[in-house]
């Protein structure tokens, strides 16, 4: 287990690159399984849990070359499938969520696909019947090995397209549908699908290999099978809850920050959802300005004057990859806001820490906490903790870089599963924070 040491309460000052985002590159290596021919991605994240699903894939078979940083071709002519029924696949396989979507191509291309129950955060339940509904409506067999937690489909006689309403606008479930439907014979139509950004570029990938898929940014999407689909180049967009992170950093630290090429129009509502805690943001061309909030920020009411609630929702609602970063960004506001975690039921436990450290914060219940901002009146105190998922990881990482004196923050790796050389680019800008590994 690595460890960073943060020396807390210095302001930082500079420009900060936003990397590639890995839940769109998690979609995208996916889909490379999809074709024999070479694809071409670009702003692939080094980040642990790409890396992972890398070798997944080299694992499998597929040639992967590397061209420059963030930039590789992946040719799957000569996959080896036995790799799926072995020992080593059960134990990368469950190592990271993404994983999952290797079930969809593979069912699309050779007829079956099987995947341990995947890894990824333990945020709560996280069940996969989307997933598995949608291959089935699609003529898929599935079984499930309680025993060894393994989930297997096949469609010897291939997949026939159908109309499917899912039961919910699940991301992944959703991509995992669409990589199998672009092969299926005939038309399938997919009701209620998540339409995030990550999965419009996934449709625009499918389609510039050769799918036919229409109604992309909708949560009805349209496909026509063909029969085999062929090479592409692809650029992996900036990382919004990267830039969400940064955005929330600069304003618990007071610092001014300009995160550069954010992809503006692909953010939806996380610049005015941050500006709802009183935060400035400044548009600069495709740079997102945040000025040193030396007054601090005062968080909005509603109109009617009641107490403001930041909820997450299916995209285009705010995504709760954030609302860890917006809590921890609510304790040095001026007034107070209820955090309202609808998706998952462990995500907000991390509190304790920032209680812990002086932070005014009431867990009402699993789902919702209620912050009241010190308004930098009281700083956050230094202490010693240990990171329980990514996004916790990181609003801790914040927390302790707006609070007094030196913390420690253990298990690092899981900050390291979506953060691409995370303590040198912060150092760049003046973080003082130091890797133990
Ligand atoms: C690798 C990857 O891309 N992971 C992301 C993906 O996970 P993932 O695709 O696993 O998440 P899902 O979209 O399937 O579901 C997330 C949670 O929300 C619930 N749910 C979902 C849709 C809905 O309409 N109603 C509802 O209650 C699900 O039951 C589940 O508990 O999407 C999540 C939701 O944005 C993000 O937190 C994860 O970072
Ligand atoms: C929950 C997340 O990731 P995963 O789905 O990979 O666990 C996340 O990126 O915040």
């Amino acid at each position: 287990m690595a460890t960073f040491q943060i020396e807390g309460g210095h302001p930082l000052k500079g420009d900060i690159q936003p990397q590639g985002a890995k839940n769109e590159a998690l979609q995208i290596l996916c889909a490379v399984l999809l074709t024999p021919e070479k694809v071409t991605i670009s702003n692939i994240p080094d980040i642990r849990d790409v890396n992972k699903l890398i070798q997944i894939l080299s694992n499998l078979g597929v040639k992967i070359q590397k061209i420059k940083k963030g930039e590789f071709t992946f040719q799957s002519d000569d996959l080896q499938l036995d790799y799926l029924e072995s020992e080593q696949f059960k134990t990368d396989g469950a190592g990271l969520r993404g994983s999952i979507m290797i079930v969809g191509p593979l069912l699309a291309r050779f007829g079956k696909g099987y995947i341990p129950r995947p890894g990824g955060d333990k945020i709560g339940r996280r069940r996969l019947d989307t997933h598995f509904q949608g291959f089935i409506n699609l003529g898929a067999n599935f079984r499930y090995n309680r025993e060894e937690r393994f989930y297997g489909v096949e469609a010897p006689k291939g997949l026939t397209g159908t109309y499917m309403l899912l039961d919910e606008a699940s991301v992944t479930g959703t991509a995992n549908i669409v990589m199998a439907a672009v092969l299926a014979k005939g038309k399938t139509t997919i009701y209620n699908a998540a339409c995030e950004p990550y999965l419009q570029q996934l449709c625009k990938m499918l389609n510039s290999m050769g799918a036919k898929i229409t109604g992309v940014g909708s949560n009805m999407l349209h496909i026509e099978g063909v029969k085999t689909l062929g090479g592409c180049k692809h650029r992996v967009l900036p990382d919004m809850i990267e830039i969400g992170s940064w955005i929330g950093l600069a304003a618990m630290t007071k610092s001014e920050i300009t995160i550069k090429d954010v992809s503006w129009d692909d953010l939806g509502i996380i610049p005015n959802t941050f500006r709802k805690l009183g935060i400035t943001l400044e548009r600069r061309g495709d740079d997102i300005y945040i000025p040193a909030h030396k007054d601090g920020y005062t968080i909005e009411s509603y109109i009617d004057g009641s107490f403001m609630t930041i909820a997450d929702a299916p995209w285009p609602g705010f995504t709760p990859d954030l609302l860890s970063i917006m809590l921890v960004t609510a304790t040095q506001a001026k007034g107070e806001v209820m955090i309202h975690q609808k998706m998952f039921e462990s995500r907000l436990f991390f509190t304790d820490k920032l209680i812990d450290m002086g932070a005014k914060i009431i867990l009402c219940d699993p789902h919702r906490a209620t912050v009241i901002g010190h308004n930098f009146k009281s700083q956050l105190k230094a202490t010693t903790m240990t990171s329980p998922d990514i996004r916790a990881g990181i609003s801790l990482l914040i927390a302790a870089l707006s609070a007094k004196g030196t913390s420690t923050i253990h298990n690092i790796e899981q900050i390291d599963r979506g953060y691409e050389n995370i303590d040198d680019r912060l150092r760049a800008i003046g973080a003082k924070i130091v890797r133990i590994d």
